[in-house]
């Protein structure tokens, strides 16, 4: 479904900050699989999903999405593959278009309907079902602008207009982190039956090696723009976290004190 091989990325190549970030990245994520992925700051995590997504191109290697080659396709001939949720809530929605609009572009993305007009009133009815899912009370707020949203709310609203795009991939950017904690878990269990309900490939970035093995059916440690770390199904049921941070600590060569990488 995802299949990524011997990916190679430099920012600024040939200038003094030179940064070979993906350094012969290679991944094979069959449908269905729930991937989490981790890897100390700098480890290529995001550029890897922006290498995806198609807002990168990578210097050299290849992405096979559906056993279609999109190596060389821009963001716009993927968007009908793939959704992203990002970190920053404000990315990914559109703060002055209504809640509907927004899910209305999620609806039509990848769609040749794009200049057709945009809602009716069938589309209305399938946001409002799709909305009491969240049981936020959004489906009373359809012409509400997006930027009204709080930040966990603007997270489930993204996490919904996955599901109406017809991508069966789904690219998580540590779309909790800038959450507080009672609403993050609020979105990872939400992320979790929305993923589980429409088979979603997903990728999930995260600092929280907690997140890491008890979301999920994979785990994947980047390094320096490598995978270094690579567990699924009995193996990674036995992994706890201290397994997992004394992996990352080797890697990164020191001890991580950062409690968020535990706990959060
Ligand atoms: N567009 C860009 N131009 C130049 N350098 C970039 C760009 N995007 C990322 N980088 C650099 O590439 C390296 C890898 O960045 P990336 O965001 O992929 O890391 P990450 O593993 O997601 O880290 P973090 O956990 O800190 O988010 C970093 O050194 C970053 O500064």
């Amino acid at each position: 479904m995802i299949k990524v091989e011997e990916l190679q990325l430099t920012f600024n190549a040939n200038t003094p900050i030179e940064n070979h970030v993906l350094r012969g990245l290679n991944l094979n994520i069959k449908e269905g699989e729930f991937v989490t992925v981790i890897g100390s700051n700098g480890a290529g995590k995001s550029t890897l999903l922006n290498v995806i997504s198609g807002d990168l191109i990578a210097d050299s290697g290849y992405v096979i999405i559906n056993n279609l080659d999109v190596s060389h396709f821009p963001a716009w001939r993927r968007a009908g593959l793939v959704a992203r949720v990002f970190q920053d809530p404000m990315i990914g929605t559109c703060g002055n278009l209504t809640i509907q609009e927004n899910m209305a572009l999620a609806y039509n993305r990848g769609k040749e309907s794009l200049l057709k007009p945009a809602l009716n009133r069938h589309m209305s009815e399938i946001f409002k079902e799709k909305l009491k899912i969240l049981d936020l009370g959004l489906e009373h707020r359809l012409n509400d602008m997006m930027g009204l949203l709080s930040g966990g709310q603007r997270q489930a609203v993204s996490l919904l207009m996955s599901t109406l795009q017809p991508s069966k991939i789904l690219l998580l950017d540590e779309h909790t982190a800038a959450l507080d904690p009672k609403t993050a878990q609020f979105v990872l269990e939400l992320t979790n039956q929305i993923v589980k309900e429409n088979k979603l490939t997903t990728m999930m970035v995260t600092h929280s090696m907690k997140q890491a093995l008890q979301y999920g059916t994979r785990t994947v440690m980047l390094h320096q723009g490598r995978v270094v770390l690579d567990v699924s199904g009995e193996e990674r049921e036995k992994l706890t976290v201290n397994d997992l941070l004394a992996m990352f600590e080797k890697n990164r060569g020191e001890e991580v004190t950062d409690d968020a990488l535990l706990l959060g």
